[in-house]
């Protein structure tokens, strides 16, 4: 059983790390953004996707300022079954101001009540509207938009294997960025005529600050190698025992909890085997260390399949 530690025990506050490192914005994404500003013109309803892990972080909300409020707009918190559900009235409440459809999803789960209320209350709300420029189309357009790795191909995918009960279109992967090519519509149902825009369009993350940029690299909606994993990990490290979430302590094996990522790593590596072989200098021997970059990559992997338990790493901002 984990030692349970006053919080007051570890860091307070974690040790900056450089802010270049957190602006993330490649080629693909500016030209991306401005293609879907241009089909933002010819869609009924906006879905927009982010990480139910961070409600309240890292959303880019440039798109709304070019709509100004003129098309429906639903937002989809994902990946739901990552943090613990007695948040999820909070959440509501905290982001009632800024939109009135919140729908919280499970792509994951093939029965989640949020992806099948999805679409009707796109319907529902694109009948409510005057659809603008759009008032003379026959056909309803939808466009999913959110920053890297939150679940955009996911939820096209379960939506047409719901709707349409067609397989899988657009890929999926666990690296952000993988959604690159050019948005085409698909059908999603002949009476009434509904299309999707069926590659989401890619919104850059806020990065307002260096605790956003973080827990944006730990949901992996910026690419691990560029602020580094060891970084992210100790960032998470922090989070855990600021927040006395001690679950850590027994899934890494490690004797109490600590601050020391370091220590942790070393423990992550030497439980899996991920061992680093040396020649000693002076005698020529071999000798094994600790990989402490695979141990870093590893303990990530374990946070955000949820092995750490069911964590939001917004809290502090409800
Ligand atoms: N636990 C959990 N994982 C999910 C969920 N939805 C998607 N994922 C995983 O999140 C990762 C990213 O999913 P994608 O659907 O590729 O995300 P995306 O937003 O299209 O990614 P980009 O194309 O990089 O913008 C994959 O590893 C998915 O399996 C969910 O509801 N719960």
């Amino acid at each position: 059983m984990a030692q349970k530690l006053a919080a007051n025990t570890f860091r307070s506050v974690f040790k900056a790390v450089d802010k270049e490192s957190l602006h993330w914005f490649p080629g693909h994404m500016g030209k991306g953004l401005r293609k879907m500003q241009n089909k933002l013109k010819s869609v009924d309803c906006i879905i927009e996707v982010h990480d139910a892990r961070i409600p309240l972080s890292g959303r880019n909300a440039e798109f709304k300022y070019t709509l100004s409020g003129i098309k429906p707009h639903i937002l989809v918190l994902n990946k739901v079954d990552l943090i613990p559900r007695k948040y999820i009235p909070q959440i509501k409440e905290k982001l009632t101001t800024e939109c009135d459809n919140i729908i919280f999803t499970n792509c994951k789960d093939h029965h989640c009540k949020g992806v099948k209320k999805l679409f009707p209350l796109a319907q529902e709300l694109i009948n409510k509207s005057d659809r603008y420029n759009r008032s003379n189309a026959d056909d309803y357009c939808i466009m999913i938009i959110g920053v890297p790795n939150v679940g955009k191909s996911s939820l096209v995918n379960s939506l047409r294997n719901k709707i349409l009960h067609k397989p899988n279109a657009s890929p999926v992967g666990a690296n952000p960025g993988m959604t690159k090519s050019v948005l085409t519509k698909i059908k999603m149902s002949e009476n009434p005529l509904f299309y999707m825009l069926d590659t989401p369009g890619i919104l850059t993350p806020s990065v307002p600050n260096t605790e956003v940029g973080l827990k944006l690299a730990l949901c992996a909606t910026i690419q691990d190698h560029l602020v580094g994993e060891e970084i992210i990990a100790d960032y998470l490290l922090y989070w855990l025992n600021k927040h006395e979430m001690f679950k850590y302590v027994n899934v890494f094996k490690l004797k109490a909890a600590t601050d020391d990522i370091l220590e942790v790593l070393a423990q992550i590596a030497i439980n899996n085997n991920k061992m680093l072989k040396f020649r000693d200098i002076t005698d020529g021997a071999y000798v094994r260390r600790p990989d402490l970059d695979a141990a870093a990559k590893l303990m990530l992997q374990i946070f955000r399949s949820g092995g750490l338990g069911k964590i939001l790493l917004d809290q502090n901002l409800l």
